[in-house]
């Protein structure tokens, strides 16, 4: 058994707006070191509330009640004086819509490195920068063009250019929310392949509406329903013996017709069409 990374300990998130909704419901999970967790369910049961409070997301908007606690090590994420970007560099996010700093390719690489002050001379921050843009495989097709901005590049390239960006400041933990999503299939294909490859090396959690995907790639399974757990496996035996009839129900695909008769902006944007066994 793998050594967990990061943990939570009966996490609550409520949503204190004009309509008071208890997106997650007192979750315990553990997430193994350098191991692929995907985190899956219908929409609306609580996967991007998951993974935004597992760096502190949530404290950018108001409104949002937090109970419960994650642990990256042995240090709580909520009870701490680390100033929020320390831990974000910690735990690094990936969103799903991808989007480069206004600056060159280069310079999207190198930003965190340079606030982080991780490099001693041009040399060796030219050395990081080619280190993380081959790490997501992208060095190949921007070496002749480095200078150049990165909102230049293709979508697909944008998102491999965000892992490079997250990657290069080094985090224990890496938050992918639905990166595929908004990619076309070739490109989407190109990121899974990069995080088939880096997830030998980082922690990563990952929120997906493609059980494919969550086959393909986790190690892991974390199964919400309407902001609870109801069932975390291994992928081969989340999938192949569910132990819950809620789990066998979304396996099967018969959640998913609940999921299609749904409608949300992610829904809209998954890029998906919605089918049985997803
Ligand atoms: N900022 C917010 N204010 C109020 N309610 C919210 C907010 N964000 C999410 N919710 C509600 O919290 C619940 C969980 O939402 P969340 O986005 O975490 O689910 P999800 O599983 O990621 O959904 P999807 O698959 O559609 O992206 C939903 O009922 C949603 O409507």
């Amino acid at each position: 058994m793998t050594d967990a990374v990061l943990t939570t300990d009966e996490l609550a998130v409520t949503y204190t707006g004009n309509r008071e909704v208890e997106a997650l419901k007192g979750v315990s999970l553990e997430f193994p070191e350098n191991q692929l967790t995907a985190i899956i369910g219908p929409s609306g049961c609580g996967k991007s509330t998951l993974l935004k409070s597992l760096n502190r997301l949530h404290e950018i908007q108001p409104n949002v009640d937090i109970a419960g606690n994650v642990v990256l090590g042995d240090q709580s994420i909520y009870n701490t004086d680390e100033p929020t970007p320390e831990l974000r560099k910690r735990i690094g996010y990936v969103p799903q819509t991808p989007t480069a700093l206004p600056l060159s390719i280069y310079e999207n690489v190198a930003y965190g490195l340079k606030i982080h002050g991780e490099y001693d001379s041009k040399a060796e921050l030219d050395d990081q920068v080619e280190h993380y843009l081959r790490k997501v495989n992208l060095w190949d097709e921007v070496e002749d063009r480095l200078e150049t901005p990165g909102a230049e590049l293709s979508t697909g390239q944008i998102q491999r250019l965000c892992l490079a960006r997250s990657l290069a400041v080094e985090p224990e933990v890496l938050l992918c929310d639905e990166v595929t999503s908004a990619l076309d299939p070739i490109s989407a294909e190109q990121v899974e392949a990069t995080l088939e490859e880096l997830k030998a090396e980082y922690t990563i959690v990952m929120v997906t509406h493609s059980m494919d995907q969550a086959k393909r790639l986790a190690d892991t399974v974390v199964f919400l329903y309407l902001g609870e757990l109801v069932e975390t496996n291994d992928t081969q035996s989340f999938f192949e013996n569910p132990q819950h009839e809620r789990t066998q129900e979304f396996v099967k695909g018969h959640t998913a017709v609940e999921y299609a008769d749904t409608e949300s902006e992610s829904d809209a944007n998954a890029g998906e069409p919605v089918a049985p066994n997803r």
